[in-house]
């Protein structure tokens, strides 16, 4: 059994993910693939060297996250070429650790996080999707806070991404993380208790 996990960029999703691995769930996290991928060495790496410059590989070698990021999170155009790089890689990594998975730990719930799953169109991939949802203004707090980013930053960054609005309607289960983390946890604990009806 396996479930989508999504929602906007600091709603909660790695809040939501650790509710359900202490629960007895198997993680695939789409973020750290991500960052798997650009590791030095990784063909990904190179090609987004390639395209981006060598500006954007620091002295040791790895990549300057900060510098790219100010590039992608400010302009759509760079960011699709960024996206069209990385994706392919992020996503046939992804469904190879669902087939393991799946093959290794039959009856286990595998949660797949990925951000940006709806942009994507990866809902197929599976059997249902679950959205991690708080309003947007709440989103910009945290991320402001969790960052440390000024309030454009912030919005640069939300503004990357399909609006939660549009996320939570079209989520199959919806968690609310608006309020305390105890009321997201009695969300979790009901879903985990029905998950196999
Ligand atoms: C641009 C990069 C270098 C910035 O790194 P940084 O350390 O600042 O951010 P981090 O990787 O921790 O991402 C934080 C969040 O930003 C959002 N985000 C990241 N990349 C994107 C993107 N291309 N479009 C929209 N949102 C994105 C996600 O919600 C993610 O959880 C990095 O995000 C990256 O390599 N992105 C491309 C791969 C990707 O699309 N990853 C996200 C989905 S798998
Ligand atoms: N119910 C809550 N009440 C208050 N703060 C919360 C709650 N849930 C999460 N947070 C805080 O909000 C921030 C974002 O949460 P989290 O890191 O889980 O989001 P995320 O969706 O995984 O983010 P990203 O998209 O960057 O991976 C964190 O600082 C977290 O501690």
């Amino acid at each position: 059994m396996n479930i989508g996990l999504t929602g906007g960029i600091a709603t909660g999703k790695s809040t939501v993910s650790q509710m359900l691995v202490e629960r007895g769930a198997i993680l695939i996290d789409a973020d750290v693939i991500a960052r798997e991928v650009m590791e030095p060495g990784h063909p990904v790496l190179l090609e987004v060297r390639k395209r981006f410059g060598a500006g954007i590989i620091q002295e040791d070698g790895t990549l300057n996250r900060k510098k790219l990021g100010e590039i992608v999170f400010s302009n759509p155009k760079e960011r699709k070429v960024l996206n069209e790089i990385t994706h392919p890689a992020i996503r046939s990594e992804i469904k190879m650790r669902m087939a393991n998975y799946e093959a290794a730990q039959p009856g286990c719930l595998i949660v797949v996080d990925i951000p940006l799953l709806y942009e994507s169109g990866l809902e197929s991939m599976f059997e249902q999707v679950m959205v991690v949802y708080v309003p947007r203004e709440m989103q910009l707090k945290r991320l402001m806070q969790r960052d440390g980013l000024t309030l454009e930053q912030a919005e640069a960054r939300v503004g990357a991404q399909l609006d939660i609005e549009r996320k939570k309607e079209r989520a199959d289960i919806l968690v609310d993380n608006s309020l305390g983390l105890d009321k997201t946890e009695l969300q979790i604990e009901d879903f985990w208790r029905n998950k196999g009806l």
